[in-house]
């Protein structure tokens, strides 16, 4: 498949183990390649009738899903994880169309993606109780038990990886679900739905509606939903707890972020420039945890500098399905717009752009229409400046200097942001007494941004509750009975 060739044929909608057409309307909306500017499909946005009917299906293929044993979910994720691995390729380039990161960047997210299902399939058949022993022979014991329906709605940035992250875990628990994922990236989480199909769920186990807040909010109210998995921005999480709260509905937050990324003189400065470009440019920096506060110890900040520099102008922009691509295009304009806007004000307060920072006008011209830019780095920040208070979501780098660690540690931790932080440097003990004292839910030690399924993942503050990925996650996605049994005769108050 090449740049500006594609476009959606078939209905975008999943219910009960089949494409449909919603019956239905909430409004509609147009998918983009953000490579050219193409729409690549005009959907129907689900009104509450079709999520209902969604939620339906879900419902009673719960019934037969959460009778199976763990060892039986567990054949069923992992032949889905298997077919994941084969058609990576496939998956890969559908996401790079519709979202515009690069092909060698999906390819590593459609790899978490199998990794997860086939870590979920592996805890699906260990899942198990306690049994405690009571008085007089008496006993009781826990039982590990699914939700019901839980709904999953997803930010543009990772469709499928986030559609995974939230169905691997909810289907091992026994639980079933219907997904929503952001207006602007319909189409991967139908290539997932029908993996499952295929894999041997029952249909109906995990549907998919599409369309905006809306569609969500029809969601979120239904009173069948057992659980809100939600990952977006802050003010739409807010909404989202205000509506679970209504109807006492457990959520999972995975919100924005501002994350610190700290280099000590000591650090091994190749990786922590390596590490720098980790943390803010895969995605084209439209990445939650990004550490894009990076805190360079003063005694190296125009060594670090000068090489960051250089690294971030290699970077290739252009078209993304090419193997030698590293940036794509943003999602769409109004965005590419906001981060130019960042740059701009950062400018006005007295920041310097270093390097990028503009529009990029790739020579292709299939590609004029596209939404690229050049990544920015900023210096003569301080931590009062929009751009380093705020969040971007796009290629920026602020840096900027200290002197000691304790006072590196509370300007780091000045942010209603918690979900990451970084630190670079060779000494063992101040690596991890950082990390204790950073107030965030991941602490990347002399790396950024690698994603092992195995760890939870999950914010601190405002950047949400709850987690993804990791054995904790379980807990999120499943209720403990307790079951009290007596072996001898009920004593008797009255
Ligand atoms: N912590 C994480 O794991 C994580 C991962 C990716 C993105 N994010 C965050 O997501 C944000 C960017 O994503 P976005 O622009 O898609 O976020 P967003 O909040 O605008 O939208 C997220 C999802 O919520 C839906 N939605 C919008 N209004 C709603 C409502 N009232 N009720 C129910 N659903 C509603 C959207 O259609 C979309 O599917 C950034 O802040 C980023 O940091 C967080
Ligand atoms: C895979 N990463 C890079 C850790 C990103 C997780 C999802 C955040 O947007």
């Amino acid at each position: 498949m090449r740049t500006g060739t594609f476009v959606v044929s078939q209905p975008l909608n999943y219910r009960g183990g089949a494409r449909v057409d919603p019956v239905d309307s909430s409004g509609t909306e147009k998918a983009f390649e953000p490579a050219t500017g193409r729409v690549i499909a005009t959907f129907t946005c689900s009104g509450e009738k079709e999520v209902n009917l969604a939620v339906q299906e879900a419902k009673a293929a719960f019934k037969i899903w959460s009778q199976k044993s763990g060892m039986e979910r567990c054949r069923v994720l992992l032949e889905a994880a298997r077919i994941i691995r084969e058609r990576r390729d496939d998956i890969a380039t559908m996401e790079t169309i519709n979202n515009g990161k690069s092909i060698f960047e999906a390819r590593l997210d459609i790899d978490v993606s199998w990794q997860c299902l086939e870590y979920y399939a592996g805890l699906a058949g260990s899942m198990a109780g306690e049994h405690i022993q009571l008085p007089g022979g008496s006993f009781g014991y826990t039982r590990r038990e699914p939700l019901g329906v839980c709904v999953g709605i997803g930010a543009w940035n990772y469709p499928f990886q986030i559609a995974c992250w939230k169905s691997a875990p909810a289907l091992a628990c026994g639980n079933a679900m219907v997904f929503k994922p952001s207006p602007f990236t319909p189409v991967s989480a139908l290539l997932l739905a029908g993996i499952y199909t295929e894999a041997g769920v029952p249909p109906g186990l995990f549907n998919v509606v599409q369309g905006g807040a809306a569609t969500g909010q029809f969601l979120c109210q239904h009173h069948d939903v057992a659980k809100v998995s939600f990952t977006g921005s802050v003010p739409t999480g807010t909404k989202i707890i205000e509506m679970s709260a209504k109807g006492i509905k457990p959520v999972t937050l995975e919100l924005g972020g501002k994350s610190p990324l700290i280099i000590f003189s000591d650090c091994d400065m190749e990786n922590a420039v390596k590490g720098a470009l980790m943390a803010n440019f895969l995605t084209q920096g439209e990445v939650c945890c990004n550490g894009t506060r990076v805190f360079v110890q003063k005694e190296i900040l125009d060594k670090f500098t000068e090489e960051v520099v250089k690294q971030t102008q290699r970077i290739k922009i252009g078209d993304p399905l090419l193997e030698d691509t590293r940036m794509g295009p943003l999602i769409n304009r109004p965005h590419l717009e906001r981060v130019l806007g960042f740059i701009k004000v950062a400018k006005e307060q007295g920041a310097k752009v270093l390097c990028g920072g503009d529009l990029y006008v790739p020579e292709d011209p299939k590609l004029k229409d596209g939404y690229y830019m050049r990544p920015c780095i900023l210096t003569n920040c301080r931590d009062d400046m929009t751009c380093v208070k705020e969040e971007i979501f796009g290629p920026v780098m602020s840096i900027l200097s200290f002197d000691t660690e304790a006072e590196v540690l509370e300007r780091a931790n000045d942010t209603t942001f918690g979900l990451a932080a970084g630190v670079f440097t060779r000494d063992i003990q101040r690596a991890h007494r950082v990390a204790a004292e950073l107030q965030a839910g991941t602490c990347f030690i002399n790396n950024y941004n690698v994603s092992p399924v195995e760890l939870p993942f999950g914010g601190y503050k405002k950047s949400g509750f709850g987690r993804e990925n990791g054995r904790v996650t379980i807990e999120y996605y499943s209720q403990l009975k307790t079951v009290c049994v007596e072996m001898g005769d009920v004593e008797s108050a009255f």
